[in-house]
């Protein structure tokens, strides 16, 4: 059965305070920076850490709250937290280290190895039953603890990146076998990576410093971001200024010509979404064309993919290699960037 999860909780200890809720069946994705609390927002789910403040509630039950004290132990709850490591008993084979859950549920242990197998079979681990965790590659451990977690039959599935650990050749395996296992399956899935973000979520929620700071469905996140971490994690720029006569005032004084996508009122804080491929750099201002040509100075050159990402002190712009040398760029270099109106998103802040 697949439930919604909604989580309104309060850990002090590390300020993180936070209003979710996962619909039944959808893939929430987690965002945001080293320390945000996302592991928090799962071990809150999980039972894992005791929330100060709030409620955990999976449907119609109450998992926790903070007020009448009332806990539902960890494997009481339904809900199933798939690690960034393996974490299998080492001295079980592939098949007990599945079956240990129904088993500890109550189950009888016949029935526990044929669920154990049947799952088994699911994440393509058949051949392997009799394996011992050392005996496995990265992936084929990881596919296994998907198959150990899915054996209890949770309501819910918390992945805390869940293809971190694995390497190159492996994760595509596995990221194909969690989106088939998330799909009509509530999910909190914690991710570093924009492709599982991409390819494994419904909505996402990016978190800073203990907080929810944007929320949204995941196209909208990766194609018109409005927090600076969700702008990066999805390759964007994002600039934040206020709506001036359908354009964006930067704070330093100078206009951005854009297209609003919803009305923007005048004053009101606003902010653009630019691509850094859109972008284009000069040494002296172009002519003609509708373009915003904006006076930057150079911070950083670094490699992407086949081109060179140049960062400014307001825009990063993606550009070839030669046209790098041809313009003799370095840290410092005073450059004027150009990129049309109509690659530059204005949306509300
Ligand atoms: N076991 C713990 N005891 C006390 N504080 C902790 C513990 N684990 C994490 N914290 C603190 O809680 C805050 C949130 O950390 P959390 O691990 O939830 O963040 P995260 O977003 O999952 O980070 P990461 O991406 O690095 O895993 C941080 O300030 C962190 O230092």
């Amino acid at each position: 059965m697949t439930l919604p999860l909604h989580l309104r909780v309060g850990v002090d200890a590390r300020d993180v305070d936070v209003d979710l809720t996962v619909a039944a069946g959808e893939t929430l994705a987690l965002l945001g920076p080293n320390g945000a609390g996302k592991s928090t927002v799962l071990a809150a789910a999980a039972g894992l850490v005791t929330p100060d403040s709030g409620t955990v509630r999976l449907g119609d039950r109450t998992l926790s709250d903070a007020t009448t004290h009332a806990w539902v132990p960890p494997h009481r709850r339904g809900i199933a937290l798939l690690a960034q490591d393996a974490r299998l008993f080492p001295h079980l084979s592939a098949l007990d280290n599945v079956a240990f859950g129904p088993t500890a549920s109550g189950e009888g242990r016949a029935a526990a190895r044929e669920r154990a197998a049947h799952w088994l079979a699911e994440v393509g681990m058949t051949a392997y039953e009799r394996r011992r965790p050392r005996e496995l590659s990265g992936g084929q451990a990881q596919r296994v603890a998907i198959a150990r977690a899915l054996a209890t039959e949770p309501d819910v599935l918390l992945v805390d990146e869940p293809l971190a650990a694995l390497d190159v050749e492996s994760a595509p395996d596995v990221r194909d076998l969690l989106r088939r296992v998330t799909h009509d399956r509530t999910t909190v899935l914690v991710t570093h990576d924009v492709l599982d973000a991409a390819l494994l979520a419904d909505r996402v929620a990016v978190m800073h410093e203990g907080r929810v700071v944007e929320e949204g469905e995941t196209g909208r996140v990766l194609s018109r971001p409005t927090s600076d971490f969700g702008a990066r994690f999805a390759g964007l720029n994002l600039v934040r200024g206020v709506a001036s006569a359908g354009d964006l005032r930067m704070p330093d004084g100078r206009l951005l010509h854009g297209i609003a996508e919803t009305h923007l009122v005048d004053g009101a804080p606003a902010s653009a979404v630019v691509s850094p491929s859109a972008v284009s750099v000069h040494l002296e201002p172009p002519h003609g064309s509708p373009r915003n040509s904006l006076d930057a100075t150079v911070t950083d050159l670094e490699p992407h993919g086949q081109l060179v990402r140049v960062r400014t002190d307001l825009l990063s712009a993606d550009i070839t290699p030669p046209a790098v040398a041809d313009l003799g760029l370095r840290r410092g270099s005073a450059v004027v960037l150009s990129v049309k109106a109509t690659e530059v998103h204005l949306h509300p802040a």
